[in-house]
């Protein structure tokens, strides 16, 4: 059994992480944190785990987290950054959930998250926790960068595409996610009189995931990609719906070839499901699932393909992603712990 921590445990990501880790067969959560809570047993405030899981929250102090095999951080941006040096040196590996050392270029992740990185020669270390591109490195890696909601619905969506050179570099993704995409803590945006019954595209002018998904096509590409991202608040609670259109580079390729590349690319992963041509996924086919589903679509024959991607922005989108990347990191088996199907309805 291996110990872990799980840091902002009563956020949406963290305690998504406890419902999955309760179930681990090889895991022991030995510490959860929040400074709001502590001394306030997690059944108390959460009853879904009542019989599960028999721990008071705690304030979160570096020395008890380093007696830990791994420690997660489903923190804001910028906790994490502050005691991982401290964690690695104990020895501890590290997701973050987070965004402290997704993106590689210093300069641009402190413009976007305005504040100056506290350990940037740990950036460059940092494994990007999308095990579809990443396994080998996440395998052998002590610090992971867990990918964003929106970048890994966007990235499973084209990376069959970018891999194989078959569109032009000029990409659209017009998403949309549920409201817990924004975390637990207050905000009026959030409230349900203020964005029930209502639709809205925000950030549209710039939104942070933006250079996240760039980077990762960009290197995948091996040259720029022009990232149009357009994020939606819809009135549900869980998941995210991307919408992907990309050109082809020739008239060549046939709906029907679209499809097979897909399939061959994720016949052998566990959490991507290719769904047959003209389908429709459905968020609510991906609830409390560690599942992307993705749809291929090229209208009218033409060289524009539109792809659809879903997945739980709170499982595959977070906790899930990292109990996933925390399997390989310990050489356990990929999917433990994280084999069930989405809720529905
Ligand atoms: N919600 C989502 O769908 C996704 C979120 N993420 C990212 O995951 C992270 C967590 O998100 P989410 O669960 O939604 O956030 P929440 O706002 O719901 O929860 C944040 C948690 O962090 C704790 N916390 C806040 N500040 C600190 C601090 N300075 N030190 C230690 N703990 C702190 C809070 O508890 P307390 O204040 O009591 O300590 C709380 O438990 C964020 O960075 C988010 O961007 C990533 C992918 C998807
Ligand atoms: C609906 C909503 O507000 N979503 C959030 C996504 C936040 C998130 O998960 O951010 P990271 O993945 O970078 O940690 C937003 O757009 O800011």
């Amino acid at each position: 059994m291996k110990k872990v921590a799980v840091v902002g445990a009563t956020g949406y990501t963290g305690v998504e992480l406890l419902r999955l880790l309760v179930n681990h067969p090889q895991i022991r959560v030995s510490q959860v944190t929040s400074r709001e809570n502590a001394g306030t047993r997690v059944d108390a405030m959460f009853p879904n785990l009542r019989g599960f899981l028999d721990l008071d929250f705690t304030a979160p102090e570096v020395e008890q987290l380093a007696d830990n095999d791994l420690v997660f951080f489903a923190t804001p941006n910028g906790v994490a950054m502050k005691s991982t040096p401290a964690l690695l040196a104990a020895g501890v590996k590290v997701i973050d959930l987070a965004a402290d050392f997704r993106i590689k270029n210093i300069e641009v992740w402190e413009k976007w998250y305005e504040m100056k990185h506290a350990c940037p020669d740990l950036v460059a270390e940092a494994v990007y926790g999308l095990p579809e591109l990443n396994r080998a490195e996440i395998a052998k890696a002590r610090l992971i960068a867990n990918p964003g909601c929106y970048p890994t619905a966007v990235t499973l969506g084209l990376v069959p595409l970018i891999e194989q050179g078959l569109v032009d570099l000029d990409i659209i993704a017009d998403t949309k996610s549920g409201a817990s995409g924004a975390g637990r803590k207050a905000s009026v945006a959030h409230l349900l009189c203020e964005s029930a019954d209502s639709f809205k595209a925000y950030g549209v002018s710039g939104h942070r995931h933006q250079p996240e998904i760039a980077q990762t096509l960009t290197n995948l590409a091996g040259k720029a990609v022009d990232l149009t991202f357009v994020p939606h608040l819809l009135p549900m609670i869980r998941g995210i719906h991307a919408t992907l259109y990309a050109d082809l580079t020739a008239n060549t390729e046939s709906a029907a070839s679209i499809q097979a590349l897909y399939e061959a690319r994720y016949q052998a992963e566990a959490f991507v499901d290719v769904m047959p041509p003209k389908s429709h996924p459905e968020t609510r086919s991906v609830r409390g699932a560690n599942t992307c589903r993705i749809a291929i679509h090229q209208p009218q024959g033409g060289k524009r393909l539109v792809v659809l991607s879903v997945i739980d922005n709170l499982v595959k989108g977070a906790a899930g992603q990292a109990v996933q990347n925390m399997n390989l990191m310990f050489g356990y088996p990929e999917t433990t712990g994280l084999l069930s199907p989405g809720l529905l309805p």
